[in-house]
């Protein structure tokens, strides 16, 4: 990547989900998934309650309401992410190696 490219916003998102986990700073909603007492679960349910959001809001035609729950869905798939130690650019290059 260009050194010089203006900074992404879901690598900024992913470096604070990180620092979260690193930190666990106290108020914060990221904190309360890496230290949930359903452990894991808490994430993984989120992700399926955001998913289904997902599809209701694409159903109901509602764009507004699509990119809200798709950027829920999102953060939460980041989170996962950092929970099994992976990264954003793994994420990246599993995508990159399946395009053109
Ligand atoms: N992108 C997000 C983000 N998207 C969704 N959420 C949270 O995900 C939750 C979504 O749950 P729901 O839609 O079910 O709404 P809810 O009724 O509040 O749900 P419950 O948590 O009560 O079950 C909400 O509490 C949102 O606040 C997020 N929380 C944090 N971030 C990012 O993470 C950064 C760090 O946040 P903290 O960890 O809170 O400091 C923030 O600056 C944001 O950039």
């Amino acid at each position: 990547m260009d050194a010089d490219a203006p900074a992404d916003v879901l690598d900024d998102l992913f470096a604070t989900i990180e620092s979260r986990k690193a930190d666990l700073p106290e108020g914060s909603y990221t904190t309360s998934l890496f230290t949930h007492e359903k452990g894991e679960n808490a994430v993984l349910e989120k992700l399926g309650e955001e998913g289904t959001e997902v599809v209701l809001a694409a159903k109901d035609d509602d764009d507004e309401e699509l990119l809200a729950e798709s950027a829920d869905l999102v953060y939460h798939l980041l989170v996962l992410l950092a929970s099994k130690d992976l990264t954003i650019d793994d994420l990246r290059d599993e995508l990159a190696a399946r395009f053109g």
